[in-house]
C-alpha cells in the first residue's frame, strides 16, 4: 500500500529582499510503498536537504503536494504540526542528535515524555526495544560515555519508540567509521524486515546498498531510480557505482 506520495514537489528560494532566487526543486515525483526502504543519493546542492525538510513539514513547498497516508501535509495548521511530526515521523540524524545531560533511557523515552506518557507506560517499551537493537546494558550511561555507533543505536530506538509511519534518516553514517557505519545500517536492514518504512538520504554508496530501492536526484528531479530486488548487498552496491558513474559521464558530456 502507499504510504508517500510525493508530486510535482517544486522549492524555490528566495534571498531576503526579494533579491535572487535559487530553484532548489524543480518537480520532483515519486512514491513510497509501507514498508520499503528506499535511499535518496545526488550530488551536493542537488536537493536533498530540501526535500527531506518538506517531508519532516519543516519546510514548506512553493508548488506541489506530499500525501502522507493521503493527507496532505500542506493542510495540517501549523500550531498542530509538532504533534503531527511527533506522531507520525521518526528523525535519524548525521550527529545523533542526543541530549547529553541525559542517559541513553531518557533520551530514548524522550518523545513519549512530550506526548504526555506515563513511566509505567514508558518503560516496558524502551526495554522491548533496547534488547531489539542490543543497546540494554548501556541505557544508564551519557552519551559522550558511548561510541558513535552505539549512540546512532540509541537514537534509532528513540525513533522507532512512537511507532512512525516512516523513519526520515538524514546521512546517518555520516559521522560513522566503516565499521560502526555497516552495523547502523545492518540495524536499518533489520528494522525495515521488520516492517518499518524508511526514507534516508545519503552520499554513501555502501549505506544506500542496503536500501531495497534507491533514487537519484539531479538538478531538482527524480533522475533514475534502481530497485536492489533479488540482487545481494554487494551485487546492489555495483548498480549504484555504475549509475552515478553514468551520471557523472552525462554531465561531463552535455
Ligand atoms: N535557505 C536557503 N536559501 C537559499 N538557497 C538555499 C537554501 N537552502 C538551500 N539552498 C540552495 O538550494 C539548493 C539545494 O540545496 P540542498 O541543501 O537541498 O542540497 P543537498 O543535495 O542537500 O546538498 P548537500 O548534499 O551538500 O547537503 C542549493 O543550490 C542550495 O544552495
Amino acid at each position: 500500500m502507499e504510504l508517500l506520495n510525493v508530486s510535482h514537489l517544486k522549492k524555490i528560494y528566495t534571498t531576503r529582499f526579494g533579491g535572487t532566487q535559487v530553484q532548489a526543486l524543480s518537480d520532483v515525483n515519486f512514491s513510497v510503498e509501507e514498508g520499503e526502504f528506499v535511499a535518496i543519493m545526488g550530488e551536493s546542492g542537488s536537493g536533498k536537504t530540501t526535500l527531506l525538510n518538506i517531508l519532516a513539514t519543516l519546510d514548506k513547498p512553493t508548488a506541489g503536494e506530499v500525501l502522507l497516508s493521503g493527507v496532505d501535509m500542506s493542510s495540517i495548521p501549523e500550531k498542530q504540526l509538532a504533534m503531527y511530526r511527533r506522531n507520525n515521523l521518526g528523525f535519524v540524524f548525521q550527529d545523533f542528535n542526543l541530549l547529553d545531560t541525559f542517559s541513553l533511557k531518557d533520551n530514548i523515552m524522550l518523545p513519549l515524555v512530550l506526548s504526555g506518557k506515563t513511566y509505567s507506560e514508558m518503560a516496558p517499551k524502551m526495554m522491548e526495544l533496547s534488547r531489539r537493537l542490543s543497546i540494554e546494558k548501556l541505557l544508564e550511561k551519557y552519551p559522550y560515555e558511548v561510541s558513535g555507533g552505539q549512540k546512532q543505536r540509541a537514537a534509532i530506538a528513540r525513533a522507532l519508540i512512537t511507532e512512525p509511519k516512516i523513519i526520515l534518516a538524514d546521512e546517518p553514517t555520516g559521522a560513522l567509521d566503516s565499521r560502526a557505519a555497516a552495523g547502523v545500517m545492518d540495524l536499518f536492514e533489520y528494522i525495515n524486515r521488520e516492517g518499518q518504512t524508511i526514507l534516508m538520504v545519503t552520499h554513501s554508496i555502501q549505506a544506500a546498498s542496503h536500501a531495497s530501492r534507491v533514487l537519484f536526484i539531479k538538478d531538482g528531479e527524480v533522475y533514475h531510480q534502481i530497485y536492489r530486488g533479488m540482487s545481494g548487498q554487494r551485487e546492489m552496491l555495483q548498480k549504484i557505482s555504475d549509475t552515478l558513474t553514468l551520471i557523472t559521464a552525462g554531465r561531463e558530456e552535455a
